[in-house]
């Protein structure tokens, strides 16, 4: 993250509980490595699950202790505390490709690669704040176990263990808990599968396809969607659908009735479009076509356009989603509704292209309640280059003056720190051996957008990580079973690349930081003698150029403005990955430890004085003290290597020199 949500918003931890977290994951990798290959103990399936009831109860009644948990010294608030850094990749075959095993086949510190392991919950969920847990039991019925999900447990809208009793676990990964009891653990969402136990039942019986029964079957499970709909339960609505969809496109009952499938499309399209899931949306909009003349068939494909054109402009593909509309209108040139989206869509084209926002009606309009706008973003001024030492960087395509607006984007993800999804933890990273903070909530919020919005994995995977992921990995987003993501990768995009877009609707804490990842803007890097500042209405990022900027220029801005070098390179290192080699760094290195350190006291006496002395009215002594304590700051900056760049540290003395009137 960013300085800015960090500076007044740090999180102290005592050294115990430092040590404690580091203890804790440490302990698990040494214990879990001196077992690795072991033979995995089987359970006893009714003590699992009297396990699992007395553990959920206890979760339940906030009785038990979360084992994630710990408190920050400052607040005693509870933070989840969680090992980053152990890193391996999702698995990337399509459940079809792997060979099926059993939970006795199970061995320590494995991951099984090549296997899928089918299972069934005995017995409730156990949710924690971090991590949930259930047991499971094999086909065999007589053995039991522990299996856990880090953080990404939901999907279509719901609780992916609460929901369903059958998984399959692709390439499961045998290990400890942190507190020492084997485990599967899934940490990729995408390793874990849901079965639905009546598709398997019918795929035994493909070759004798009973069109009538069949057609009955899917009608039945449209009703039973849009029953539930009426109800308001969206996943089951979508499940209901997915299953008549399945049904109605088998070959034998396109051919008998082409209409249902498509009708059930349509439906699904509006569940898509309420659960955010926007890429299906728009493909069961498009599935839904009828394409024919007569009023009726013309009704529900100017639905089926809304529905689509609606998915596109949430992907922010306007010009798709101008030609989805300006279809619809051709169909019902009085629709309303097309009307107010094709104004709409004018306006993002226009701000797409030339960055024409019309700013006093966006910051209008963003409130606590409403703070996401309506806006494109505007990245035509800019491309993505290499940048040398920086790996990549952002770059001017044209001349921007010293004011003008040289990018805007609307962030990929915002969490708000007001908004219930905020989620602060501690991570200690076995990487570097760090305690970090760390926007969990920020990281959930994009992995969920991604395993609902597939198209956009790419793209936000090509951002700076630390975990690059295998070589295989890298680029496999999808398999037959859904989308791919690689939650370890997301957290190292997050640690590098979140903003946080500012306290814009009131005071925010450490432990509800607002945070946000802005694709494009990820690629600028940083200087101490930036070129750029940002400011945010919203979720909209908004970069000014702070002075002209030539073609071919890279475009900095500063991740953190300390002005204490030693401070500022520290939290670069930590929050960053790097030392900065800009001109203001290297003049500062070539000062010295004692220069340094001298100008950090004038500087805080300069903070200090400021604080306490009023400028009204002043002594004529204590206003050359001020004078003195300017010159004095601004002569620690000594020699030809400062030439041409800031001295800073006495911009509040002179303001306050400035306004001083001396007592008469
Ligand atoms: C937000 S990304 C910036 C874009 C990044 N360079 C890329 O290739 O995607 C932040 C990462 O860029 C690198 N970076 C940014 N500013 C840098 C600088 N002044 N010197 C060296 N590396 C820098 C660091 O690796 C940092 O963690």
């Amino acid at each position: 993250m960013t300085s800015s949500t960090q500076d007044s918003n740090t999180i102290f931890l005592t050294e115990q509980e430092a040590e404690r977290i580091r203890n804790t994951v440490k302990t698990r990798i040494e214990q879990s490595l001196a077992r690795k290959n072991h033979v995995r103990e089987s359970r006893d399936p009714v003590g699992a699950k009297q396990q699992a009831t007395g553990a959920s109860l206890m979760a339940d009644m906030g009785g038990a202790p979360d084992p994630d948990m710990t408190e920050s010294a400052q607040t005693k608030d509870a933070l989840p505390a969680l090992g980053v850094g152990s890193t391996y990749a999702p698995c990337t075959s399509s459940l079809k490709d792997l060979q099926p095993m059993k939970l006795s086949e199970l061995r320590m510190e494995t991951h099984h690669r090549g296997r899928r392991l089918a299972v069934n919950r005995m017995g409730p969920v156990v949710t924690l704040t971090a991590r949930s847990w259930m047991m499971v039991q094999d086909e065999n019925g007589n053995d039991a176990e522990r299996l856990e999900i880090c953080l990404h447990k939901e999907r279509y809208g719901e609780d992916l263990l609460e929901s369903t009793k059958d998984f399959v676990i692709k390439e499961p990964y045998f290990t400890l808990t942190d507190q020492g009891e084997a485990t599967i653990r899934i940490d990729h969402p995408s390793d874990l599968v849901t079965v639905n136990q009546e598709d398997q039942k019918q795929e035994k019986h493909v070759e004798e396809v009973d069109v009538v029964g069949e057609e009955k079957r899917a009608k039945r499970c449209k009703d039973r969607g849009n029953a539930a709909l009426k109800e308001g339960d969206l996943p089951v609505a979508y499940q209901e659908y997915t299953e008549g969809i399945k049904i109605a496109s088998q070959e034998a009952i396109v051919q008998a009735n082409l209409d249902l499938a498509r009708d059930i499309h349509r439906n699904r399209a509006h569940i898509n479009l309420l659960l955010a899931q926007f890429d299906e949306a728009k493909l069961d909009g498009k599935a839904s076509l009828t394409k024919r003349d007569d009023q009726k068939s013309k009704d529900l494909d100017s639905k089926a356009y809304f529905r689509a054109g609606s998915a596109a402009y949430n992907l922010a593909q306007f010009v798709e989603a101008r030609d989805l509309f300006l279809s619809l209108q051709k169909l019902s040139p009085s629709d309303k509704d097309a009307n107010t989206y094709l104004k709409r869509i004018q306006s993002r084209l226009k701000e797409q292209q030339n960055g024409n926002y019309e700013f006093k009606k966006l910051r209008a309009g963003v409130s606590s309640a409403r703070p996401r706008v309506d806006a494109a973003s505007f990245t035509t001024n800019t491309e993505i280059k290499d940048s040398l030492g920086r790996d990549r960087g952002l770059f001017a395509l044209h001349q921007i003056a010293e004011g003008d607006l040289i990018m805007a984007e609307k962030a990929f993800t915002v969490v708000f720190g007001h908004e219930p999804t905020a989620l602060t933890g501690m991570t200690y990273d076995v990487r570097d051996d760090l305690i970090r903070v760390s926007p969990l909530g920020l990281t959930k919020a994009i992995v969920q957008k991604l395993l609902n919005n597939p198209s956009q994995i790419e793209s936000v995977m090509r951002s700076y990580s630390d975990w690059t992921g295998t070589e295989t990995s890298k680029h496999v987003h999808t398999t037959a079973d859904g989308p791919v993501i690689d939650v370890f990768r997301v957290h190292d995009i997050v640690s590098r690349n979140a903003f946080g877009p500012g306290a814009q609707f009131g005071e925010e804490t450490a432990h509800k930081a607002s945070t946000g990842f802005w694709p494009h803007a990820a690629y600028i890097n940083h200087s101490c003698l930036p070129n750029a500042r940002k400011e945010y209405i919203g979720d909209l990022m908004l970069l000014y150029a702070t002075r002209a900027i030539e073609p071919g220029e890279e475009i900095f801005h500063a991740y953190d403005e300390n002005a204490d070098f030693d401070a500022r390179q520290a939290s670069l290192r930590r929050t960053w990955g790097f030392e900065c080699k800009c001109e203001v760094c290297e003049a500062e290195r070539a000062d010295g430890a004692e220069i340094r350190r001298k100008r950090v006291g004038l500087v805080a006496e300069a903070d200090a004085f400021v604080e306490k002395e009023s400028w009204a009215g002043v002594k004529r002594l204590v206003l050359r003290r001020a004078q003195k304590l300017v010159r004095d700051i601004e002569g620690s900056y000594e020699g030809e290597r400062w030439d041409g760049l800031p001295k800073k540290g006495a911009e509040g003395l002179k303001v306050w020199i400035g306004k001083a009137s001396v007592r008469k």
